[in-house]
């Protein structure tokens, strides 16, 4: 079994250059949109291991009245924000109630357009955040961030991945701070937001740092794993990696179990 002190890591460099290859034609010959689909689902799962749905009834009155788990998704400007909109669509499907923040949008890239557009598909609701209440969303929820942490029972992290560069720019200070200080559970996107990839936490303005619930390392784990807490549960997806690939870049091979699409790492 694979243990989070033994499992081998991927720098920050190495897992961009394994994303070009993936990508290139003469390597992986994938697309950005089919990796981007299997990280997402892996995401999904992965919530769906650590938290199953809930459905609270709200009232007695009638039996339809009843309150799905309030999913939160951090969503950033790059893939990492990616990942977290196709594991929105995902966990929307799998019963749970989606609500996204999504204040730094491509609008440009057919690829995120797209995913937009399948949030307005599914009825996602969307944060209002200055500059996206013009644009082509349908569903709103006027509320702070503060107050969006509040109403929901799961966040996810899906701000910064394996490109992060500090320090860290607007609009996402705010969510990093929410982060550090919620009682909630927080799954992050393949590296917590706001950590350095290669060292670990990072305190931004010296209110101590947030500690991930769960990680979902996506296709290797990178060097921030060495700094997770015992109680932090990592699992490992991403099921695109080839054996070949996996002899390149020195990867641990992940068994996957089944269906399954991530694989929990012990301690
Ligand atoms: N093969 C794979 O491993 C796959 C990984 N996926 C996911 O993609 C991310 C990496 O995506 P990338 O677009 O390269 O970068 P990020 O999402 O990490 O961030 C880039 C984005 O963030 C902006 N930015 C960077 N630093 C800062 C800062 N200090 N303040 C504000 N903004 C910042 C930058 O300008 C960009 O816009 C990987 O982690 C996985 O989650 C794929 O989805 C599947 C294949
Ligand atoms: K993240």
């Amino acid at each position: 079994m694979l243990r989070n002190s033994t499992i081998k890591l991927l720098s920050s460099s190495r897992a961009a250059q394994l994303d070009r290859f993936l990508m290139s034609a003469e390597g992986g010959g994938f697309s950005i949109d089919q990796l981007m689909e299997l990280a997402g689902l892996a995401v999904a799962q992965a919530v769906y291991k650590a938290y199953p749905p809930q459905k609270v009834a709200q009232s007695s009155k009638t039996e339809s009245a009843v309150r799905r788990d309030k999913v939160l998704i951090l969503v950033g400007p790059g893939n990492n924000g990616g990942d977290g909109l196709v594991a929105a669509r995902h966990l929307q499907l799998l019963g749970y109630d989606c609500l996204v923040f999504y204040p730094k949008r491509n609008t440009k890239s057919t690829l995120y357009t797209g995913l937009v557009q399948q949030m307005n598909h599914f009825d996602i609701s969307f944060l209002k955040t200055p500059g996206t209440d013009s644009e082509n969303l349908k569903k709103f929820e006027e509320l702070t961030l503060s107050s969006a942490f509040k109403k929901s029972d799961i966040i996810i992290d899906a701000i910064f991945g394996f490109s992060y560069k500090p320090p860290i720019r607007e609009p996402f200070h705010e969510a990093i701070q929410l982060l550090t200080s919620t009682n909630k559970p927080v799954v992050s996107v393949d590296v917590p937001s706001s950590w350095n990839v290669d060292n670990g936490p990072v305190d931004i303005d010296s209110n101590g740092v947030f500690m991930p619930s769960v990680l979902v390392s996506l296709t290797a784990p990178k060097g921030v794993v060495k700094s997770i807490s015992q109680s932090t549960r990592h699992f490992v997806g991403g099921r695109f990696v080839s054996e070949a690939l996996q002899n390149e870049f020195d990867l641990d091979n992940i068994s996957y179990i089944g269906t399954d699409m991530v694989a929990e790492v012990s301690n």
